[in-house]
């Protein structure tokens, strides 16, 4: 790295992140959230976001929130405040609308008039997002969030170790991954000048970063119990965006009294709603677009649900120079120099990936596996929830629908959508391919094609014994 360019941009980026909202921790804040609002004129509010467990389990939580003032705002004291009384109304709301054995679909006053300004402030959607549910969902007295010893959440549906661990996975996952921004925008800051050894470097230390993840994302299985999250968690994340089949054919009526309010659909909780993966997607050029014409994809859509601070650095660094272009024409390239670029940028797509792979799996064992279970009437039993309200885990699927039909919280389809977004980050990687395209379209075609047809001539180098594992 080059010494004297490095330190002056060092400073430059301290003074873009924080514009960013980007702090030592990340997406995360600086230091750990407050505990309770300051303020005793909220005290109704913390009382029952701190009860929600004991008040769900007893079903009085809706009369619990209905005989609740209608709060002002006016007494927030700091940021830091403004985001507890999003996390404590975005809990109360999904504790409200799921809570019960029908969905309910019409939001009070109490909730929706103060929910509707601490939105607008924070440039949220007025949902529970993953801004509500992890990044501000926590408390720590160290100064390493990735530490899952030593953070814990402050507000749960079901007051289970699962539900804690589910949020506080993500919470380590973002803090774990801080460093990688800076050094990913010094990376792409040195693509105007064609330092490729910064680069390459930046790039190995992205996949260190992304492997210790993939560690952490592990780690799930260790504290969350499955059952548990697809029956009793799960459920309360959902929002009111292609929840027909779950009880909310119109999405949610946002009572604002006085004859006041709005319908309004909108995803629920998902981490895919993480600005760090997105980050990681433009600094390695992965492309989630969908081909129709207007059609925003959910990556797309994903943003509006970010802090605008957050959604709008993913904008700005899309503006910054393209490592993937420098590594496709690298990848014509003799120079030793430019091909340890390539073998850098292959590494860290390919570790993405696997990431991506990895999820999967936890979708499969969380999700996909508990809700055959379901449909077989086994599990369910366990938990007591043959009565089975209303929700998002009653969708179970028929034998004939199989998993393809299965809904996130986030109202995707989900295998599809997560096979697809796993295999566009492998796509990313396949420089030999995106050369062999560039090279087609200029003057040394011959040599594209080649690049092109190599995988092919290894098929056909097969003895006709193998094809079969090929199928
Ligand atoms: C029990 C654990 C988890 C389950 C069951 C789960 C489930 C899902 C589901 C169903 C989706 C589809 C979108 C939707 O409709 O919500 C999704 C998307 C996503 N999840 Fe998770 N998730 C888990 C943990 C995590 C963690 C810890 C991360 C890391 C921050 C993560 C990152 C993502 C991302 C980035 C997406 C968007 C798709 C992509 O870009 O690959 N998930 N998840």
């Amino acid at each position: 790295m080059r010494p004297h360019a490095s330190s002056k941009s060092s400073s430059q980026l301290a003074l873009n992140l924080k514009s960013f909202a980007i702090t030592k921790n990340a997406f995360l804040p600086e230091h750990s959230p407050c505990k309770a609002l300051s303020n005793a004129y909220y005290q109704a509010w913390e009382a029952v976001a701190l009860s929600l467990p004991a008040l769900l389990a007893t079903g009085e939580l809706r009369t619990a929130i209905r005989s609740l003032p209608i709060l002002s705002v006016d007494f927030l004291q700091s940021e830091a405040e403004w985001r507890r009384a999003y996390v404590i109304l975005g809990f109360m709301m999904h504790g409200y609308i799921w809570g019960g054995d029908h969905p309910e679909e019409v939001l009070p006053p109490q909730i929706t008039v103060p929910l509707l300004q601490v939105s607008n402030h924070l440039e949220l959607p007025p949902v529970l997002t993953y801004a509500a549910a992890s990044l501000w969902n926590f408390s720590s007295d160290q100064d390493d969030f990735s530490d899952l010893e030593s953070i814990e959440t402050l507000f749960t549906f079901t007051g289970t170790e699962s539900e804690s661990w589910f949020f506080l996975i993500s919470v380590a996952i973002e803090s774990k991954a801080a460093s990688a921004i800076p050094v990913m925008l010094l990376a792409l800051d040195a693509v105007k000048e064609k330092d490729f050894a910064t680069i390459t470097q930046a790039l190995w230390q992205l996949r260190t970063c992304i492997q210790d993840l993939h560690g952490l994302l592990q780690r799930m299985y260790e504290r969350c119990d499955p059952t548990v999250f697809y029956h009793k968690i799960r459920p309360f994340l959902a929002g009111s965006k292609n929840m027909e089949a779950a009880g909310l054919p119109r999405g949610i009526f946002y009572d604002e009294g006085g004859e006041r309010g709005e319908w309004r659909s909108l995803r629920g909780g998902s981490n895919g709603q993480s600005s760090l993966i997105q980050f990681f997607d433009i600094v390695l050029g992965v492309d989630h677009s969908t081909p129709i014409p207007g059609q925003k994809s959910f990556h797309q859509e994903a943003r509006e649900y970010m802090p605008g601070p957050h959604r709008r650095f993913l904008s700005y660094v899309e503006l910054l120079g393209s490592i993937q272009k420098l590594a496709v024409a690298a990848k014509l390239s003799p120079d030793p120099v430019q091909m340890q670029l390539c073998e850098a940028y292959t590494a860290a797509t390919e570790a993405l990936a696997t990431f991506r792979s990895e999820h999967m799996q936890i979708v499969t064992r969380y999700i996909i596996l508990p809700a055959r279970s379901a449909a077989r009437g086994v599990g369910s039993k366990r938990l007591d929830v043959e009565k089975r309200p209303q929700n998002l885990a009653s969708l179970t699927i028929s034998a004939h629908e199989g998993s393809q039909k299965l809904r996130g919280t986030g109202g995707t389809m989900l295998v599809p959508f997560l096979r697809k977004a796993r295999d566009v980050t492998i796509e990313a990687g396949r420089l030999d391919k995106k050369a062999g395209v560039v090279l087609l379209s200029g003057q040394r075609w011959f040599y594209g094609l080649f690049l092109l047809a190599m995988p092919c001539f290894f098929v056909l180098l097969l003895t006709p014994q193998h094809l079969p594992l090929l199928q």
